[in-house]
């Protein structure tokens, strides 16, 4: 099980500073969406070189053209490249040959996708690596979560792996370990937190806790 640090609310400099302090605790560094908007893929290229030893996702949440938005997300030096689930199939199936390519993955995103079930189930046909539920900032302001999408898609997808993602923290990761995502993403539950190296290892202690029972 691997956990990804979600990286949204900083600049460049702030992202390498955390980065710095908990890279002994996570496998995966996640440029976040608004990160890429705002500093470009060129933070994708500065986490990847400062820290080559860790695999580093660029959240494009690719939507449309999306066979060049992965090209230019790999050579930026991401290892795995997001896309939105919503987007239309041939969308997601320029991403799969894309990263194929280069060597790359593919994460799809699974927020606003109305019927999981069925759309895990076609995604996992596609040959994407990684389906992920995800309940983005907005719903989450409203109170709701993704841990009964992790079990949905648990159920149906046999071939990719999967993830979730939006509001996890150490208080909430036991209900999530439940259902034994192969990828854990938290953002704000290491980033926003004071001591953020105790908060990663924390975390991650307890997903290997969990791998072992
Ligand atoms: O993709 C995102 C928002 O769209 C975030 O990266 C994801 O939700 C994880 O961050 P957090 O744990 O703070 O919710």
């Amino acid at each position: 099980m691997e956990l990804q640090l979600a990286l949204d609310l900083v600049n460049i400099p702030e992202a390498k500073k955390i980065v710095e302090e908990v890279q002994d605790h996570i496998d995966i560094v996640e440029i976040g969406t608004p990160v890429v908007k705002i500093e470009g893929l060129k933070a994708v290229k500065e986490i990847k070189e400062a820290f080559p030893h860790l695999q580093v996702l660029a959240d494009t949440k690719t939507m449309d053209a999306a066979g060049y938005e992965v090209l230019k997300a790999s050579e930026a030096g991401a290892d795995i490249v997001t896309i939105l689930g919503v987007a239309e199939d041939a969308s997601i199936k320029g991403a799969v040959e894309e990263a194929k390519k280069q060597g790359k993955k593919i994460l799809v995103d699974l927020i606003a996708v109305k019927d999981i079930k069925k759309r895990a189930k076609e995604l996992d046909a596609f040959g994407v690596d990684y389906i992920c539920v995800h309940t983005g900032y907005d719903l989450q302001a409203e109170g709701k979560n993704s841990f009964k999408d992790l079990e949905t898609i648990k159920s149906v997808v046999k071939n990719a792996k999967t993830a979730i993602a939006g509001g996890i923290k150490l208080e909430t990761l036991p209900e999530v370990l439940k259902s034994q995502p192969d990828l854990v993403i938290v953002g704000g539950g290491i980033a926003n937190k004071d001591d953020k190296k105790g908060a990663a290892a924390a975390i991650k202690n307890l997903m290997k806790q969990e791998t072992l029972a």
